[in-house]
């Protein structure tokens, strides 16, 4: 069952916000659908999930990126999760920007008491999945991946992990080795628990070093974001990526920072490249 909270015409398409259960999150999550024109006539499109980062809600890229201009001409659905679940009244949730609320990291987590909800990666692979195919006019088997920073982090290990269901893959700005930066070391310790083995599932590095899906990995990065050097550390990915015959393009693209105006500058290559990897 699908909750639709509001659905407005946007290049002749449609952007909705919607909530639904999930039995992975076991609360309520909200996302946002844009369906492009051609899903209204019936057309099974191409679906393209975007993961969003720290702090973040479905309306974050629905309402900053532009990208429905682009997903309209393409005729590509696009689907905004929300970042964790919410309101599950786990002590602690609410206390940081980078954990907790807002800061799910899109993997399933085996610590008490956040396993009991903040399951993400299943969430995103399964139980959207399911309510996105039952109420939208989408094409399951030709389905991309992207996100942001921790988003990107969610695009590269979920793609990396589920190759066949997310067959195209781009970030912007993406935690990039979260083992090896305080943002992932403290969420991954926190959901994962100490042992870092563990930890490897949920690393883009260390999943593209283990098992390379073969699929062209576009980022794009701005030199002057502020949180290159400390979390997002690209070379560290590009250098496994090279030695693991993973083929990857990082852009460094000079004077972005992390912001949405450096996504929306580039959000039109991204679609494009899903595009072209699935319908070629
Ligand atoms: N609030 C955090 C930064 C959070 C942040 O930059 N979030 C990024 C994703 S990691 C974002 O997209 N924020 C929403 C926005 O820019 O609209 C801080 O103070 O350091």
């Amino acid at each position: 069952m699908v909750e639709t909270v509001s659905r407005q015409r946007c290049f002749e398409g449609m952007q909705g916000f919607y909530r639904h259960w999930s039995e992975a999150t076991q609360c309520t999550m909200s996302f946002a659908v844009y369906e492009p024109p051609q899903a209204l006539d019936g057309v099974k499109t191409p679906m393209l999930t975007y993961l969003a980062g720290l702090t973040c809600t479905p309306e974050t890229f629905t309402i900053k990126a532009g990208a429905q201009r682009v997903a309209a001409k393409l005729g590509i659905t696009l689907v905004m999760p929300d970042t964790s679940p919410r309101g599950c009244g786990l002590p602690g949730e609410d206390d940081a920007y980078d954990f907790g609320t807002g800061a799910g990291f899109y993997l399933d987590a085996t610590q008490t008491p956040w396993s009991s909800h903040y399951n993400m990666a299943t969430y995103i692979t399964r139980d959207l999945q399911h309510v996105i195919a039952e109420n939208f006019s989408v094409d399951t088997g030709r389905q991309g991946i992207f996100g942001h920073s921790m988003g990107g982090h969610g695009a590269l290990t979920l793609h990396l992990r589920n190759p066949g269901l997310f067959r195209t893959v781009s970030a912007f700005a993406p935690v990039s080795a979260p083992m090896q930066v305080p943002w992932g070391e403290k969420a991954f310790s926190n959901y994962l628990g100490a042992d870092r083995d563990v930890w490897r599932a949920y690393d883009a590095t260390e999943l593209v070093k283990q098992q390379p899906s073969g699929a062209n990995i576009l980022i794009d990065q701005g030199d002057d974001d502020q949180f290159l050097s400390r979390e997002l550390r690209p070379e560290i990915f590009s250098k496994a990526c090279q030695e693991a015959g993973q083929p990857a393009q990082t852009r460094m693209q000079p004077g972005y920072d992390h912001s949405y105006y450096f996504i929306q500058t580039f959000v039109e290559d991204h679609l494009n490249h899903h595009y072209r990897g699935l319908t070629g």
